[in-house]
C-alpha cells in the first residue's frame, strides 16, 4: 500500500521482454501465497470430517450454522416465486443471450479419413457431475448461477451441483436460490470458501440424511481463498481455471474518456480488495485527467472503502508508456482477465491482443456489460493464467475423445512404420502386437 490513491509506474524506455516485464508488472504475489497457505488445512478438515467439518467451517468462517448442507427445494421454488420482476427479466435476458453464445461454442465430432479404411474420429463428451462455485461473501452473484449453469447445460452435463456460502439466514442469497431455480438446478450446497471446494472434490458419506458423491470439475470464480482450494484440488478433480480476484486493465490513448476510464476501473476495483484496475497509456495526460477522475468518483461510490483498498494495492496502478506499441507489449505481458481498448480504431488494436480473459472493444463495451448482458461469459481466468487458460464456456464442460478404426488394409499400410518405430524405442512388443495380426511372429 501506498499514500497515493493509486500507484504510477514509469516503463518508458525499459525493455519490454517477458522478465523485465514479469518483474515489474503490478501483482499481489503474496496474496496469493497467503491464501494457499490458509486452504491446506481447510481442506483436509473437510476430506476428514465430511458433513460435520463442512458445518463447522461455515460457522467459522460464515459466522452462520444452517441446520443442513442443502438448500431445500421450497427455498428454492419460494425464491422464484418472489422473484422482484425486474430482476427476473434481466436474469431471463442474461440467460437468453448466454445460452444463444454457449450453443454457438458446442463442438462437432470430426472423423478424419487418412487413408482407405483408416478412420480417427474426435469424440466430445459432457463431463458427467459438476460443482459450480458461486460466490456470496462481499456481493451477491446471480449471474454467476447463469455464467455457470448456461455453458454446462449446453455441453449436456448431467448433474449440476451449485456451491454457494451462506447469509445470516443460513441459505445463499435468495437471488442466488432463484436463478438457479430458473435454470432448473435442484441441488445446491450451503458452502463457501474452501471448505465448498474441498466437499464438492471428496465428497461426503451420508450423515443426517445428507451425502455428496465427489465432482469430476469445479468451475466458477472466487476469491483468494476459492481460487487457492481449486488450484490444489486440481488433479483429484478438473478445474475450469484460476478465477480469482477480479482485474481490469485498461490500454487507452489520447481518445479514452478519462471519467469513463475512471468509472470502468472503479467497477470493478468494487467486487474485492484484492481486485486489481490496471491502466496503461502513452499519454501522460489521461493518466493524470484518470487519477483526479478517479479522486472524484470514488468517494462517491457506495463500496469507496473496498474499492480505494483495491485501488491502493500493489495489483493496481497507472502505467506510462512510450507510445502504443508499448502499451500493447506490456497488456500482452499483464494477461489479465479484462482487457479494455479504449484507443482511435481499438478493433484495429484489439487484433494484436492476444492475451486476455476478454477483450472489451471502444467507448460502448464496457466490462460491466460483459458481467451481466452481453452474452459472453464471466467467469475468467485471473493472475496471468490467461496466458494459457480460456473463460468458461461449453468446452470447458467437454472432454475430447479418439476413436481409432482401422481396417486390415489400413493397418496394413502403416504396420512397417509401427514397427520401425517399436524397434527404435526398445519396446519391440509394441512391433509384435501388429506383426502377429499378419500372422508373423515377432
Ligand atoms: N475471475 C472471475 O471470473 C470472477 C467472477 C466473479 C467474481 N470474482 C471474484 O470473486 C470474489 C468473490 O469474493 P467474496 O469474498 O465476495 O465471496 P466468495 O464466495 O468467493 O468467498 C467467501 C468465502 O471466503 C471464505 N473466507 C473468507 N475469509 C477467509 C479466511 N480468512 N480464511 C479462509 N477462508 C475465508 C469463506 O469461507 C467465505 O465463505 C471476488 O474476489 C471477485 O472479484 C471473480
Ligand atoms: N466482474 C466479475 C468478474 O468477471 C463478474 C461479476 C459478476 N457480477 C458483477 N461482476
Ligand atoms: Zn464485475
Amino acid at each position: 500500500m501506498t499514500d497515493r490513491l493509486i500507484d504510477r509506474l514509469d516503463f518508458r524506455g525499459i525493455p519490454l521482454d517477458r522478465r523485465t516485464l514479469a518483474a515489474r508488472l503490478p501483482r499481489a504475489a503474496l496474496g496469493a501465497q497467503a491464501a494457499a497457505d490458509a486452504v491446506l488445512p481447510i481442506l483436509e478438515q473437510v476430506r476428514a470430517g465430511g458433513r460435520e467439518a463442512l458445518l463447522d467451517l461455515t460457522e467459522r468462517f460464515d459466522g452462520v450454522r444452517p441446520g443442513r448442507v442443502f438448500a431445500p427445494a421450497d427455498a428454492i421454488e419460494s425464491a422464484v416465486r418472489s422473484l422482484d420482476p425486474a430482476t427476473r427479466a434481466a436474469l431471463e435476458e442474461s440467460i437468453a443471450r448466454q445460452r444463444r453464445v454457449s450453443a454457438a461454442q458446442r463442438p462437432a465430432d470430426r472423423t478424419t479419413e487418412l487413408a482407405a479404411g483408416a478412420r480417427v474420429t474426435d469424440r466430445w463428451l459432457p463431463v458427467e457431475r459438476v460443482g459450480l462455485y458461486v460466490p456470496g461473501g462481499r456481493a451477491v452473484y446471480p449471474s454467476t448461477v447463469v455464467m455457470n449453469v448456461v455453458p454446462a447445460q449446453e455441453a449436456g452435463v448431467d448433474a449440476l451441483i451449485i456451491a454457494s456460502p451462506p447469509g445470516p439466514d443460513g441459505l445463499p442469497h435468495r437471488d442466488v436460490l432463484a436463478a438457479a431455480g430458473l435454470l432448473g438446478v435442484e441441488t445446491i450446497l450451503i458452502a463457501g470458501g474452501a471448505q465448498a471446494v474441498g466437499a464438492l472434490a471428496y465428497g461426503f458419506d451420508p450423515q443426517d440424511g445428507e451425502s455428496l458423491e465427489p465432482v469430476d470439475l469445479i468451475t466458477g470464480p472466487g476469491n483468494a481463498f476459492v481460487a487457492a482450494a481449486k488450484a490444489q484440488v486440481r488433479g483429484i478433480v478438473g478445474i475450469d481455471a484460476v478465477a480469482g480476484p477480479t482485474e481490469i486493465i485498461v490500454l487507452a490513448d489520447d481518445s479514452a474518456h478519462p471519467a469513463l476510464v475512471a468509472a470502468d476501473l472503479i467497477s470493478q476495483a468494487e467486487h474485492d480488495p484484492q481486485a486489481a484496475a490496471v491502466l496503461v497509456s502513452p499519454s501522460e495526460a489521461l493518466l493524470q485527467a484518470v487519477e483526479a477522475e478517479l479522486a472524484r468518483q470514488v468517494p462517491q461510490a457506495e463500496h469507496h472503502d473496498r474499492i480505494a483498498q483495491a485501488l491502493a494495492g500493489e495489483q493496481s496502478a497507472l502505467i506510462l508508456v512510450d507510445d502504443l506499441e508499448a502499451g500493447i507489449a506490456v497488456t500482452n505481458a499483464y494477461a489479465g482477465e479484462h482487457v479494455e481498448v479504449m484507443t482511435g480504431e481499438p478493433a484495429a488494436v484489439a487484433t494484436r491482443i492476444t492475451k486476455g480473459g476478454a477483450v472489451f472493444l471502444g467507448d460502448h463495451s464496457p466490462v460491466s456489460l460483459g458481467d451481466y448482458c452481453s452474452g459472453s461469459n464471466h467467469v475468467l481466468p485471473t493472475m496471468g493464467t490467461a496466458a494459457f487458460s480460456s473463460g468458461l464456456g461449453v468446452p470447458a464442460f467437454m472432454r475430447r475423445s479418439q476413436v481409432i478404426d482401422y481396417d486390415r488394409e489400413a493397418l496394413a499400410e502403416v504396420a512397417g512404420h509401427v514397427e520401425t518405430l517399436a524397434r527404435v524405442e526398445g519396446l519391440p512388443a509394441h512391433g509384435a502386437a501388429v506383426t502377429r495380426r499378419f500372422g508373423g511372429e515377432a
